[in-house]
């Protein structure tokens, strides 16, 4: 009789990867790249740590899905970067994975073409070259980190890294955290709840040990030390916002009762602008005001932005794709970004210095 087959049942294909090492062999971290992530992530835990009085601003694009695009956009912020840098610290948000609600495009790693050939492995070509480049301009880089492999290959480019509202909650995701080496922000859920970040959080500074892939792609324990560079982000959620001077005074009480880092960033996008993102604008101002009237737990922001205002969907003949535009989320226009971090940075120049005095 016939054995009925009872594994790989939904499993069609399976096709072996470069490793991370022959990935970095091939696109190495340069000196000048190096200098960037170090000094970035640097200044990043000097902010946490209250020893550095700036503002950090992981702003960029919802996506990445045109490299030159991308390349005109990190052009323009690294002049307004410089131009702001006693102030904010800009970070440029390149984002490659995108968690879906459902389904979509799931970003460059895992559509670079978007047209459903899903050439993974030219996906972190991409993604890496494109990393690189952006360092070696002097720019520090953000992103999500989704899935759990990435890491290896993307990581030692990357500043500082989100865990998204819809993977917070996730063990994995809390234990891969936990070893990465930028500090990381945890973003409340979808439903607003700030509970599961914190518990993200309580979680991320512990040692874990699980499965993980090692540098040549080979399965293997993983041991983390714990990353003490944990913070939560405040997203909105449920149909609300929660960057309010309300919710925060909340949140910090939450986090002091959990005795966890009253550290908080807020994302002016999402929940909290409705996703309507001419209003990610007035949430910016809106905590441009609270710092100025006291706030000292807010010490970063989220900002989606593009050289272009709003979004398009991914049209069949990709020719008719709008320069500049997002594919997911609607971003604020170049004109707006630079206005807005530009009125920040000077509302902001002598405050955020007295802050941090008064914080000693
Ligand atoms: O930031 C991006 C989106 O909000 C997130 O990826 C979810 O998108 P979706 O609801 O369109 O799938
Ligand atoms: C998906 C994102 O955000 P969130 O996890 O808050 O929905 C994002 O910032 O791209």
């Amino acid at each position: 009789m016939a054995q009925e087959q009872v594994d790989d049942l939904n499993i069609e294909s399976q096709t072996l990867l470069i490793t991370p090492r022959e990935l970095k062999a091939k696109l190495p971290l340069t000196d000048s790249a190096r200098n960037t992530v170090a000094a970035g992530r640097n200044a990043v835990r000097d902010i946490l740590d209250h020893k550095d009085h700036r503002l950090f601003v992981v702003i960029g694009p919802c996506s990445i899905h045109d490299v030159k695009a991308a390349h005109e956009y990190a052009d323009r912020l690294k002049a307004l970067a410089d131009e702001v840098s006693d102030t904010l610290l800009l970070v440029l948000r390149v984002y490659f994975e995108k968690p879906r609600t459902t389904v979509g495009w799931k970003g460059l790693i895992n559509d670079p073409y978007m047209n459903d050939t899903f050439k993974i492995e030219d996906g972190l070509h991409i993604a890496r070259q494109l990393l690189v480049d952006m360092a070696e301009k002097g720019l520090p880089t953000a992103t999500e980190a989704l899935d759990p492999i990435t890491p290896q290959y993307l990581q030692d480019l990357i500043t500082w890294s989100a865990i998204g509202a819809r993977t917070t909650e996730s063990q994995t995701h809390r234990e891969m955290s936990s070893g990465l080496s930028s500090p990381v922000g945890f973003k409340n859920g979808t439903d607003g709840s700030l509970e599961v970040a914190i518990n993200a959080m309580l979680s991320v500074r512990s040692q874990h040990r699980f499965l993980g892939i090692d540098i040549d792609g080979k399965t293997a324990i993983t041991v983390t030390r714990g990353n003490p560079y944990g913070h939560v982000v405040l997203r909105g959620g449920g149909g609300k916002p929660n960057y309010d001077s309300v919710s925060v005074a909340l949140a910090e009480q939450a986090l002091e009762k959990a005795k966890v880092s009253t550290n908080i960033m807020v994302d002016c996008s999402h929940a909290n602008s409705n996703k309507d993102p001419a209003l990610q604008t007035l949430v910016l101002e809106n905590i441009t005001n609270q710092i100025l009237e006291g706030n000292r737990s807010i010490v970063g922001l989220m900002v989606e932005s593009n050289l272009r205002h709003g979004n398009q969907s991914i049209p069949a003949d990709l020719s008719q794709l709008e320069y500049g535009v997002s594919v997911t989320d609607g971003c604020i226009g170049w004109d707006d970004t630079e206005q807005s971090l530009r009125t920040m940075a000077e509302r902001l120049r002598h405050v955020l210095p007295q802050r941090m005095a008064a914080q000693d």
